[in-house]
């Protein structure tokens, strides 16, 4: 590996040794969506909670197959029904209904053909006894444990906690993340710009990454001119965030304040450069109780830093078990070359089903990485990749 550049997961292992989930609270379900479950989560009822009907139809004895049947009673969902049915006898039931006593199958009311309280068979009838329930417990059963520590809150789990009769539920707090942007040359989005500025991208590309992917809280601190003291000032109002993420200024020239800001704060940076093709000044270290990652100036590193290290930290911040994105297999639909002493993070487009990486690989080329809809994988040191090769794949919503 390429001397003192540190390989991606060994630079990701040691970000995540910086710091423990935060602490967990109890978040209403509309609060808890998305967010990750910081203690088991057991059942508070069995679901359902009795045997109901599946169908509209009438709740029968199977034994009295093929009938004809004298209809008894009735039974709709909200109320049980405070009656049982006997031999020859069928009960009324509409969908989500508690199934009578007695009856231990439905027959929908397709083929069901009723004359006052005389009701006859009127097609196949069911296959079995038993068809068209739900049995009680069939979900689950109160007790059972649902949602595992470090699962996410998904909408599905929400509408689990909901159902197992839980209002609020146990996660871990969103991670606060101050965004600091630096460089004399940046301009705030949207003012105008001479020959020798630009606008600043960074903190509105990681705020909108961020918002689109994990939940968090995003302060935007501004653009900080290179100058020590104003990058001392700009950590200094940040440090009651968990993570402080600066872009640009990470490098070695003579302007680049924010390592030795840092250091001079008191951070105690752990490790500075790492084996990544865009994305090699990435810096990180502790500040006090918080983290702080120092990701490159330049627009698309500091993407696809923020997705293989800001957003893995977020989520294991926010107690995520499973904290990285997982890559896909897909087959290569163009050549690649061969690869140097960092492993590569190359902007492509899905072509059918496989996978073309784009053209111009700059590091400052938005325009390359909002046409991407995936990266493609490489390890350092990989020779040329041909066509149809397998690449591993990061997709981009
Ligand atoms: N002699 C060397 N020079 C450079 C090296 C190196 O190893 N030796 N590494 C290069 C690599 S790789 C990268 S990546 C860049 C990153 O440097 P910095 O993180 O210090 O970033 P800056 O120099 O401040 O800016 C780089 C580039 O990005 C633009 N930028 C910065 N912030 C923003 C923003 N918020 N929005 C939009 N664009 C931004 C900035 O204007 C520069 O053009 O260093 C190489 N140099
Ligand atoms: O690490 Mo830099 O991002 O290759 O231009």
């Amino acid at each position: 590996m390429a001397a003192g550049l540190i390989p991606l997961a060994e630079a990701q292992r040691r970000l995540l040794a910086l710091a423990a989930p935060l602490a967990g609270e109890l978040a209403p379900l509309d609060q808890a969506a998305g967010r990750w479950i910081a203690r088991d989560v057991a059942a508070r009822r069995t679901q359902p909670a009795a045997d109901l009907s599946i169908m509209d139809g009438y709740a029968i004895r199977f034994a009295d197959m093929p009938g004809p049947w004298r209809v008894v009673g009735e039974s709709a969902a909200g109320s049980l029904p405070g009656f049982a049915i006997q031999a020859g006898e069928a009960a009324r039931i509409f969908t989500g209904a508690p199934i009578p006593t007695g009856a231990d199958t439905v027959l929908v009311q397709e083929e069901a053909a009723r004359e006052g309280d005389r009701m006859a068979l009127n097609g196949e009838g069911p296959p079995h006894a038993g068809a068209h329930i739900r049995r009680k417990g069939a979900d689950f059963g109160e007790g059972a444990i649902l949602l595992h520590r470090g699962g996410r809150a998904s909408p599905a789990a929400i509408g689990l906690a909901a159902a197992a009769r839980h209002g609020a539920l146990p996660v871990r707090r969103r991670p606060r993340v101050a965004l600091i942007s630096t460089g004399d040359e940046l301009v705030p989005p949207g003012a105008p710009t001479s020959a020798s500025q630009l606008p600043s991208s960074n903190a509105p590309m990681l705020a909108a990454l961020i918002a689109a992917s994990v939940p968090a809280e995003v302060e935007d601190h501004g653009i900080v001119p290179d100058d020590p003291d104003a990058t001392a000032a700009a950590i200094a109002a940040a440090r009651h965030a968990d993570i402080i993420v600066t872009t640009g200024g990470a490098s070695v020239g003579d302007r680049d304040f924010v390592r030795p800001a840092l250091i001079a704060a008191g951070a105690a940076i752990d490790f500075w450069r790492i084996a990544v093709k865009p994305g090699k000044p990435l810096m990180a270290g502790r500040l006090g109780d918080g983290i702080v990652l120092g990701l490159p100036g330049n627009p698309v590193s500091a993407y696809v830093t923020a997705r293989l290290f800001l957003l893995p930290l977020i989520r294991h911040l926010g107690g995520a078990a499973d904290p990285f994105d997982r890559a896909v297999a897909m087959r290569l639909a163009g050549p690649l070359p061969a690869t140097g002493n960092r492993m590569e993070f190359l902007r492509g487009c899905r072509v059918g089903a496989r996978a073309r990486a784009l053209p111009v690989q700059d590091s400052a080329g938005l325009s390359g990485l909002a046409d991407a809809d995936l990266l493609i994988v490489r390890p350092a040191y990989a020779p040329p990749a041909h066509v149809g090769d397998i690449a591993r794949i990061l997709t981009i919503a």
